[in-house]
């Protein structure tokens, strides 16, 4: 067999994860702590809000990744939740993976306590288990990453969502996978520029697969983003909505590199 790709060894080891997390709690009592947590906030309309006069960035708390190793030593999820929030970011993606990411399900609890914002559970999903687990958290929207999932296995992680009251963001990163997610009913599609085998970044992906998505589609522009020139330049290919981690995880003062990030942006052509 050839050597696994980053994403196949990070689906080996989520299953076993996800196998262990299922025999410590039954669906019903994970279902019980989902009925339990806070009220589900409105992620795909205060995006598409924002992404109307402005952008819509959804912001991530990112520690470490598996390409970058440690990204960001000073790491207080709550802090960094507040700078997102004061800085104008829309929504939060909070990184809940523990060995490639060193995330944790705690940060994303910590950090939507801290802010009104809705938040993304940024996390490999194959179980439907795993969305009530996320809810049970407070997510108000889960990732369907498309490259790691089959056709039926996407469809049930998308119900599982909407019969919890959360949206789901569909991941894609080829023609391929763009048109398995066309055949899915969110609205939130998610144009990951880097290539989750290989790690690779290129935004020419965003440029190419914008024009093919479905018109009734919000696009999100994902991954390798650093300036208000890359913003400007996904926007006028139909993206005006952003999931940024590395590069604004990467400043001093987080709040003031947002709030410029966003200062500016392309005007809206409708
Ligand atoms: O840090 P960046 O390059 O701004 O990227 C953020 C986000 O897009 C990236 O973390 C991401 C996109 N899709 C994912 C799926 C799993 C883990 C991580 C990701």
């Amino acid at each position: 067999m050839s050597t696994p790709t980053i994403l196949e060894r990070i689906k080996a080891y989520k299953l076993e994860d996800v196998a262990a997390r299922k025999a410590e709690r039954s669906q019903a009592d994970i279902e019980d702590a989902a009925r339990a947590a806070p009220p589900v906030r409105p992620f795909g309309d205060t995006l598409q809000k924002a992404s109307i006069e402005g952008y819509g960035l959804i912001a991530e708390i990112k520690k470490a990744s598996p390409s970058k190793g440690l990204i960001r030593a000073d790491f207080d999820p709550p802090a960094l939740a507040r700078a997102y929030s004061e800085g104008g970011a829309a929504c939060l993606s909070i990184l809940t993976d523990g060995p490639s990411f060193q995330g944790d399900d705690a940060y994303l609890v910590a950090a939507r306590a801290e802010v009104d914002l809705p938040v993304l559970r940024k996390d490999f999903l194959y179980d439907p288990w795993q969305v009530a687990e996320s809810r049970s958290l407070g997510a108000d929207c889960i990732l369907i990453i498309m490259a790691s999932v089959s056709d039926p296995q996407a469809a049930e992680l998308e119900a599982a969502a909407t019969e919890w009251g959360m949206d789901a963001l569909i991941e894609v990163h080829n023609v391929e996978e763009l048109d398995r997610a066309s055949r899915l009913k969110s609205r939130l599609l998610g144009i990951n520029n880097r290539d989750l085998n290989t790690f690779v970044t290129d935004l020419q992906v965003t440029r190419t697969l914008a024009r093919r998505a479905p018109e009734d589609r919000l696009l999100v522009s994902e991954s390798g983003l650093n300036t208000p020139d890359d913003l400007a330049d996904m926007a006028r290919h139909g993206a005006r909505c952003f999931l940024i981690g590395e590069s604004l995880m990467r400043q001093d003062d987080v709040a003031t590199a947002t709030r410029a990030l966003l200062s500016n942006p392309l005007v809206a052509n409708r």
